[in-house]
């Protein structure tokens, strides 16, 4: 797809989002319907399309404008086009896309061809939703996700968690490339997370913001037991059996806005908090999809050590993060798999005896 071609389609979905917004402040429960006649759009249909996005900052970019009816719908669309009823969703992370390769008898849905989806802009994501089975087990995969850096506000960036929960998904596994900041971390090496730091949040971002529609979930969800403790203990015992616990890892993320990589002070006070690695990505669909109760287990990739002196001429990129995604593409692809046959086999066998 030409740039050009990205360009106009995410122009497109701001300027839906304008008009959207503007039917759902006036019923947030219904399908959103373009009323041209509604004064406020019209007003907005007036101008060029950078004040759109203008009005769009300026009103606030917190309302939801995705409802629970618009997400069924978009589920419904998935739904009415695959046979396949998975328990287990999976979003890759930059380069970690190759996971898809596992996947059998698989059905892809490309983001542009889904309603109301936005599109992939970022290298190393593909950008569509993949359908099959791991090891025999029905899964759905979003092969490419959403940043925020993107120009995505986050409740769009994480649309799709709550797509997957309307489908069906009661677990949901999620990766991505992350720096590491723990001087113990090598380039290559998992961390499993145990917790996040939302430093989009602490500056007043959350996907979780603007109206709450009760059927996803509370207002105020906890977080203190956001990544499964029993999934976490299974994984690391899974990588034991594959013999790569010499380099998994178990430690706190913390993301940033991005795109540009952190500075030296930046890195040496996210050390001081605590964190072990830092990414710019997972934190809005693990709230998403803790809000509306789905159980998750998350890894970063370590694809870079930070820079963390003055003196070092070493830099972060991308390109170098998509390669370390290659170098551990077989061990990703059996770590995943071995943990979706877990979920298989304990928590949804038993959810089936006990429903
Ligand atoms: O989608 P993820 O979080 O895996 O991507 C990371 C963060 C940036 O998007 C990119 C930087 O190389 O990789
Ligand atoms: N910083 C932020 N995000 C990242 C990094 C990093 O060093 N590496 C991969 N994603």
């Amino acid at each position: 797809m030409s740039l050009q071609k990205l360009n106009n389609d995410f122009n497109v979905h701001r300027s839906i989002d304008c008009l959207n917004l503007n039917i759902l402040k006036e019923n947030t429960n219904s399908p959103p319907v373009i009323n041209k006649n509604n004064r406020f759009t019209k007003n907005l249909l007036k101008r060029r399309s950078s004040n759109l996005i203008a009005d769009l900052a300026s009103i606030g970019n917190h309302e939801n404008f995705y409802t629970y009816e618009l997400i069924q719908q978009i589920a419904q669309y998935l739904l009415d086009r695959t046979n396949i009823r998975p328990k287990i969703g999976i979003i890759c992370g930059s380069g970690l896309g190759n996971l898809a390769d596992v996947i059998t008898d698989s059905v892809s849905f490309p983001y542009h061809e889904i309603p109301h989806f936005p599109v992939s802009t970022v290298a190393g994501h593909v950008g569509r939703l993949v359908f099959g089975y791991l090891d025999g087990v029905p899964i759905m995969c979003m092969q490419g996700r959403f940043h925020y850096y993107e120009g995505y506000p986050l409740w769009k960036c994480s649309m799709p968690v709550r797509v997957m929960k309307l489908v069906g998904v009661s677990h949901l596994i999620v990766t991505n490339a992350a720096g590491g900041l723990n001087p113990k971390y090598r380039a290559g090496d998992i961390m499993i997370m145990k917790d996040h730091i939302n430093f989009l949040g602490f500056a007043g971002n959350n996907p979780l913001q603007g109206v709450n529609d009760e059927r996803f979930g509370p207002r105020f969800p906890a977080m203190n037991r956001a990544y499964n403790a029993s999934l976490r203990k299974a994984a690391h015992k899974i990588a034991k059996e594959m013999g790569i616990d010499k380099f998994v890892r178990e430690g706190v993320y913390a993301v940033l806005g991005g795109p540009n990589f952190e500075t030296i002070a930046e890195l040496r006070m996210l050390r001081v908090c605590g964190v072990d690695a830092v990414g710019m990505s997972t934190v809005h669909e693990v709230l998403t999809a803790q809000h509306c109760d789905m159980k998750v287990f998350a890894f970063s990739l370590i694809t870079n050590k930070c820079v963390m002196d003055y003196e070092s001429m070493a830099e972060a990129n991308h390109e170098e993060n998509i390669d370390t995604g290659l170098m551990r593409e077989g061990v990703i692809k059996k770590l995943v798999t071995k943990v979706v046959g877990h979920i298989s086999n304990h928590d949804l066998a038993m959810s089936s005896k006990n429903p």
